[in-house]
């Protein structure tokens, strides 16, 4: 079945249509990219993915089931998870800290619990510790795990996001310009990152990037915005070689 499919979204601010009639389809398992210029409308239509802002129309499946309308932490609990363009950690917390909160969402013990520390808290908690540090070590971050957040470098700082995304094991993993600032080592190393983690947790994987050689280097399918509609998709290849495409980032005629 289709993981999440998209049909008609928009959302206009006042007059502005940032996202126009959006359609999208993503199936289990794919690496799809979503590019387009600067204000083209890729973090709204993520907003709207996720929750942060309701569509003025359209719909919104995931896994066949209408989330329109539902609070952010109710998609994540539907297999939802998100980077931000803007790197958004708990910056005063540990590192291992930031990824637990985010694997707490799936945890079976009961707020109650947690806050009495009774029953199976005490149990629980040291698997999740086991479980955090486990995403820790995949983005070579376990010698980190009692550094605060905000201490980390830049490009540590990005990667431990996504570990903290993938702690609340989403089906659906959205990245937002996960290679913003960084050099090109370390855009290669997230590349063969994010190849990796697909594979390993059977993810899809939707992101927005500008990095070019990023975006045609691991996605299978690219959907391209402009002015807030999808004006082209297809593979690297046919995306790379589309005029409207060109025309777009060139912002002139092709001939
Ligand atoms: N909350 C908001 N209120 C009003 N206008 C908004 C809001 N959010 C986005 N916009 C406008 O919607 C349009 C699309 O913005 P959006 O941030 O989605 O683009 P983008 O493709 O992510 O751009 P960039 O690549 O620069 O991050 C822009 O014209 C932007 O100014």
């Amino acid at each position: 079945m289709t993981l999440l499919k998209v049909t008609n979204l928009s959302k206009s601010f006042g007059g502005l249509r940032a996202v126009s009639s959006f359609n999208m389809a993503i199936e289990p398992g794919e690496l799809v990219g979503l590019i387009g210029p600067n204000g083209a409308g890729k973090t709204t239509a993520f907003n709207l993915l996720t929750g942060v802002y309701d569509p003025t129309e359209g719909q919104i499946e995931i896994d066949g089931k209408n989330v329109v309308g539902l609070k952010p932490y109710q998609i994540t609990q539907r297999g939802v998870a998100r980077t931000f363009q803007n790197i958004r950690l708990f910056s005063e917390l540990s590192v291992l800290d930031n990824v637990k909160i985010a694997y707490h969402f799936h945890v079976k013990y009961g707020l109650l619990e947690t806050v009495l520390r009774l029953g199976r808290y005490h149990a629980e908690e040291e698997s999740l510790d086991q479980k955090a540090l486990r995403f820790l070590e995949i983005f070579q971050l376990a010698h980190r795990k009692d550094e605060i957040a905000k201490n980390l470098p830049y490009g540590e700082q990005r990667r431990l996001e996504i570990a903290r995304a993938l702690a609340a094991q989403p089906k659906l993993l959205l990245l937002d310009e996960p290679a913003a600032g960084m050099n090109p080592q370390e855009t290669q190393q997230l590349m063969d990152m994010i190849r990796w983690i697909r594979k390993e947790f059977g993810l899809t994987i939707l992101l927005i990037e500008h990095d070019m050689s990023l975006v045609m280097g691991v996605c299978e399918r690219i959907y391209v915005l402009d002015y807030g509609s999808i004006i082209a998709q297809g593979t690297p290849a046919e995306i790379k070689n589309n005029p409207r495409v060109i025309e777009a980032y060139l912002g002139e005629e092709v001939h």
